[in-house]
């Protein structure tokens, strides 16, 4: 018989920290799944401070669920929130208002304090994945010891609350800054925290443009190493303000393999070029289908397209991530794949490294 959800509560109830509280208790348990004997979960602790002295809690955690009879495998990963606070589960400030006219700005793209890098991801057609492969980047570079930002400027459609598994809205300590969420390690911001669910925005250009400003400006960011901007797809308003505005280490574009959707990643990659955006280097997403059931592989989209088109343009191509069940279950369900250890976990965790290797994140 399979251990159950509580069961492994039940385990994790006995484990005690330095103070003698619980891993439970403490509410640290995030991303619980279980799939027949195999455990895996995240403990999110608040500081790496606090994660370091928890170290021992996370063993003891893991060794615990081994010994109990109905588990096969156990995988428990420790995360550390960034700096910055983690927010009350209710109400903003009620006077705080996001979606105001931008204030005027003079000179180049500046920089945001505290934040030493920043990543927009792209694509040039809508659904390819960009939000699924920001939400991924994020926690594997989180993973991976970075202190990391994720911010959702598809201000039309946000879908990092969902992907990420965040409900509520951020507090606002005095109606103008914005303390953000933090999920699985990362600090984010999605300006679908800040509306009512089903309340669509019907925004012109400026006042976009105000409320990515807000968005930037305005969150309670702390200390980060990298910051994920999550862009709406497409070459509109928000990208533009952005490139003109702000000092972006620059963009990693995504596209699925088919020719349609390389034919606007092309004319997203000519927009970095006009503005002078480096452009890191593109990212082929959805690229193979393994059967869950007879592993055979299949490229429904065809497959290598976007290393061709990179090797065309000049750019770097940074990785595959395979077209699979999972990633969509995992982001429907706000638990991002690449906080497991399967093969798409994987594969963003190699994206991850090979952006801190060179020095991008
Ligand atoms: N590699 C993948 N395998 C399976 N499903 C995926 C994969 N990548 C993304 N998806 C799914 O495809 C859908 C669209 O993905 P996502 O929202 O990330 O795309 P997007 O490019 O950000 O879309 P939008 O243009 O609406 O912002 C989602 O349901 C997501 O779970």
């Amino acid at each position: 018989m399979a251990i159950t959800r509580e069961g492994v509560m039940e385990i994790l109830r006995g484990i005690r920290l330095p103070d003698g509280a619980d891993l439970v208790s403490r509410d640290m348990i995030r991303a619980l799944s279980i799939a027949g004997g195999q455990v895996r979960f995240v403990i999110e602790a608040e500081t790496p401070e606090q994660a370091r002295a928890f170290e021992p809690a996370r063993a003891a955690a893991e060794q615990a669920l081994r010994a109990a009879p109905e588990v096969s495998d156990v995988q428990v990963v420790m995360t550390a929130h960034g700096p910055a606070a983690k927010a009350p589960p209710q109400e903003a400030a009620p006077n705080l208002r996001i979606g105001q006219h931008p204030t005027p700005h003079q000179g180049g793209p500046q920089r945001i304090s505290g934040i030493d890098r920043i990543l927009a991801v792209a694509s040039g057609k809508g659904g390819v994945g960009k939000s699924t492969v920001s939400s991924n980047l994020a926690v594997a570079l989180a993973r991976q010891g970075r202190r990391v930002g994720l911010l959702d400027a598809d201000i039309y459609g946000p879908s990092q609350p969902r992907m990420m598994g965040v409900k509520g809205r951020p507090s606002s300590p005095d109606g103008k800054s914005i303390d953000p969420v933090t999920a699985h390690g990362v600090t984010m911001m999605s300006l679908g925290l800040m509306l009512k669910e089903d309340e669509a925005v019907i925004w012109r250009g400026p006042m976009l443009m105000g409320a990515l400003q807000q968005l930037l400006t305005q969150v309670n960011w702390g200390k980060l190493d990298v910051l994920v901007i999550d862009l709406p797809p497409g070459t509109g308003d928000v990208q533009l303000t952005l490139c003109q505005r702000t000092h972006l280490t620059g963009a990693l574009v995504v596209s699925t393999p088919q020719d349609v959707a390389l034919l606007d990643a092309r004319k997203a990659i000519d927009m970095f070029l006009k503005l002078k955006t480096p452009i890191l280097g593109l990212i082929e997403n959805m690229s193979s289908y393994i059967c869950p059931n007879c592993g055979h592989e299949a490229h429904i989209f065809g497959h290598g397209g976007v290393r061709a088109e990179a090797a065309k343009l000049d750019v770097p191509f940074l990785g595959e991530i395979p077209l699979s069940l999972a990633v969509r279950e995992a982001g429907d369900s706000g638990t991002p794949i690449a906080l497991g250890d399967g093969p798409e976990a994987q594969a963003y965790a190699r994206l991850a490294e090979r952006l801190i290797g060179g020095g991008m994140a």
